[in-house]
């Protein structure tokens, strides 16, 4: 088993690293460790590891970012993916509800049935949580790393409160093929979860095929904390103005062509792309296919 490790991911948590890679030799595994030195690392990683055949499943050690790297470089493969989460949000954990204990994740991750799961690709970049732009991509970018590594997941509450008070969001462009639909914020999720335990998305299922775009007219500062009240009740789809569809491309840009195409794009949780972004569902049935060690 290769574990891939990014030491700069979370707050405190190598200690769940140390705890679960000690169940893991208690229960007979060897465990190959490589830590990452900066942003790819972990994709590369996981790429040597599944072409030199040297691992039975790869399991990536950090937050949602590392997960991201370690799929894509898996991707192609059919070696399994596993997760210890040591990450700030971890919200793929939660997600797939992965044990708590140091122990059952161990075994799980030793014994587990891996499962496919259905993913999106954004510009040919695989996710397995979310796409998003406006908000969530200007607050993603606007994240000291130095801070969420010191505060944890109060680097995300700063980052959150310097959006609502500054400068208005962008006007996006949101296109399912037919329609377009003009708002603030939107989030394309594969999975139910959002930024911890809320529910964003509870029609998008991780083990299921199919993206939900949210579209939320969340321009002004009024219509971004209603928003924001609604994530937090798990009633977003439901707020006013708010458009969802599931569609199987999302194309993303800004609604003035003139204005700078740069605009953040967050992808699984991390700072990655710019807009304009094309989203694609990934069908289970189609390869490359991703594998996941869940409960
Ligand atoms: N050694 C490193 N130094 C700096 N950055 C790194 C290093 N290794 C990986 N990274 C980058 O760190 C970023 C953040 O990591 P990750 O998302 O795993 O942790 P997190 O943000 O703390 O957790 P979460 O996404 O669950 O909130 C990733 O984009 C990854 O590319």
């Amino acid at each position: 088993m290769t574990v891939i490790y990014n030491p700069t991911a979370g707050w405190r948590r190598r200690r769940k690293l140390i705890d679960v890679v000690e169940a893991m030799n208690r229960h007979g595994a060897t465990v190959s460790l490589r830590e990452t030195t900066g942003p790819g690392d972990a994709e590369q990683f996981a790429r040597e590891a599944a072409a030199t055949g040297s691992a039975e499943i790869v399991v990536a050690a950090g937050g949602d970012g590392t997960i991201n790297e370690v799929a894509n470089g898996l991707a192609g493969s059919d070696v399994p993916l596993g997760v210890i989460p040591t990450g700030t949000a971890n919200v793929l954990a939660i997600e797939i509800g992965l044990p708590k204990s140091s122990e059952a994740l161990g075994l799980l991750l030793l014994s587990g049935t891996p499962r496919q799961i259905g993913a999106g690709r954004v510009n040919k970049r695989f996710f397995l949580l979310w796409v998003g732009a406006g908000f969530d991509g200007r607050l993603v970018r606007a994240i000291d790393p130095m801070m969420k590594r010191r505060f944890g997941k109060l680097a995300f509450v700063w980052a959150g409160i310097k959006q609502v008070f500054g400068r208005s969001g962008p006007r996006l462009m949101v296109s399912d093929g037919t329609v377009s639909f003009d708002c603030g914020w939107v989030v394309v999720a594969n999975a139910e979860h959002y930024a911890g335990t809320y529910r964003l998305a509870p029609s998008a299922q991780l083990d299921a095929v199919g993206l939900t775009t949210l579209c939320v007219p969340a321009r002004t500062r009024p219509g971004l904390v209603l928003a924001l009240v609604g994530l937090a009740v798990g009633r977003l789809e439901k707020m006013p103005g708010v458009h969802v569809f599931k569609g199987d491309t999302v194309t993303i840009r800004l609604a003035d062509d003139q204005s700078a195409q740069l605009d953040p794009v967050q992808v699984d949780g991390d700072d990655m792309l710019t807009l304009p972004v094309e989203v694609e569902c990934w069908d289970v049935a189609k390869a490359p296919q991703i594998r996941l060690v869940m409960p």
